[in-house]
Parts: structure tokens; sequence; C-alpha cells
């Protein structure tokens, strides 16, 4: 979904015309599949190439039936988030519900490698994070370096959904862009999920960001 360099984050989809395209299945290569015991409950996990950016995806499924439309998280890679415990934003706990809620009530996460730092990369995102520390917000900081407000696309998701033989989902996340990508490439979402967990004092002004500069549907008490 990328935007140019320094865009408000906006609508990207076009207006008028059919929904563009079908979701493609060849974007990615399935390659394993394996069972793995969590502390969120055990899962399928089903390993995938993908085909246009070289990353490795995971396609994490519940052992309990996953409905249909299936409940489906479809989460960016955060490094510092998921294996620092990061407290700047609230990926890890993000994760970890998801994961909880899937188990419970079954349904599908897909873990998106290649999204780190919403698509610039983990390097990029420190840098982003040391403006931070000099008053920028997330947004003024992606822009600072030159790169979109969101440089992420799920046309891979799309892929590896329909490779699960999903085409339509509840989506569990508070980001319209993601239902937006992922209707383009042919996935209905029925409904949107919120996911809010993991505010803390030292994300607050992040999270505040991403609901009135990124259009996220986040609460207006936070
Ligand atoms: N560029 C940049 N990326 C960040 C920053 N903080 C977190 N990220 C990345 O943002 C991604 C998560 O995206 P978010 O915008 O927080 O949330 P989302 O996944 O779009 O929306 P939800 O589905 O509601 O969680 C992860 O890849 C993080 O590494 C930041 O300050 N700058
Ligand atoms: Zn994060």
């Amino acid at each position: 979904m990328a935007r140019p360099s320094g865009g408000a984050v906006t609508d990207v989809t076009s207006t008028d015309g059919p929904a563009a395209d079908a979701a493609r299945p060849d974007r990615v290569e399935f390659i394993v599949e394996t069972r793995i015991p969590t502390e969120h409950g055990t899962f399928r996990v089903r390993g995938y190439r993908d085909l246009a950016t070289g990353a490795d995806h995971l396609a994490i499924v519940s052992t309990a039936p996953i409905g249909d439309p299936p409940l489906v998280r479809v989460h960016s890679e955060c490094l510092t988030g998921e294996v620092l415990g990061s407290l700047k934003c609230e990926c890890g706990p993000q994760l970890h519900a998801a994961l909880d809620r899937i188990d419970a009530d079954g349904g599908v996460v897909i873990y998106l490698r290649g999204h780190e730092g919403r698509g610039i990369g983990l390097l990029e995102k420190l840098r982003a994070y040391r403006l931070q520390e000099d008053g920028l917000d997330t947004v003024d900081a992606n822009r600072a370096l030159g790169h979109a407000d969101d440089e992420r696309e799920y046309g891979a998701a799309a892929a590896v959904l329909a490779d699960l033989g999903i085409d339509r989902v509840r989506l569990m996340t508070n980001n319209p862009l993601k239902r937006q990508d992922l209707e383009r490439h042919g996935i209905a979402v029925t409904e949107l999920v919120p996911i809010v967990v993991g505010e803390n004092a030292a994300n607050q002004a992040y999270l505040e960001t991403k609901r009135d500069r990124m259009g996220h549907l986040l609460p207006a008490d936070l």
C-alpha cells in the first residue's frame, strides 16, 4: 500500500471500477506445515515463501474449527515489540491476544515478515525511533526519512488466505487500510473486530497519532 512520500494517509484504492485484483494464490508458495505447542495453545503452523518479495510468512491456524467467515488477524512483524517487549508500540500484546482469541474461538493469524516498521525495515524503524526522541511523531519521522507513511501491502496475506480456502474474513484490526488492501486483493471483510490491548504510558502518543493522523479506529479516550 505504498503512498507517495509525504502524502497524507488516504484511501489509495480506486473508487470507480471493480475491486481490483482477485486473490493471487501463486503469489506465495506453500513450503511446510507442522504443529507447535505454545503458551497460547497448540497451532498448525504453515510456512509460505513470498514469491514477490522473498519473505517467509506464517499462517498460524487454530486446532479448533476456524468457522465461516473465520476470525483472522493479519499481523505485521515487529521485532522490538515482540522479541524485546518494547513498550513503544502494542504489537506484542496484540499478537498474543490474537493467538489467545483464535485458540479459544477458532481462526487464523497470518504473520507477515518484511512488514517490519510498516514496511520500511528494522534499521529504518530504529532511525525513525531516533527521530522520535527529538520530538517527531511516527508519521513525521517516516517522512523525514523519505518514506511513505505506510509502505505495506497485503497481497501475500490474501494469497495465503486463498491457499487456505478462505475468501471472506472477520478481520481483527483497528486499521481500516488493512481492510481496503485485503479487499483490493480479493478478500471480503465482513466485520472489523477491534484489537485494543497493550496501551501504556510509553505508547500513548503513538496510539493517538495512529488515531488522529493515520485513521486507525481507536477509542477517543485513549
Ligand atoms: N515506521 C514505523 N513503524 C512502526 C513504528 N512503531 C511501530 N511500527 C511498526 O508498525 C507495524 C504495526 O503497524 P501499526 O500501524 O502499529 O498497526 P497495524 O498493524 O497497522 O494495525 P492493527 O491491525 O490495528 O494492529 C509493525 O511492523 C511495527 O514494526 C514507528 O514508530 N515507525
Ligand atoms: Zn511494534
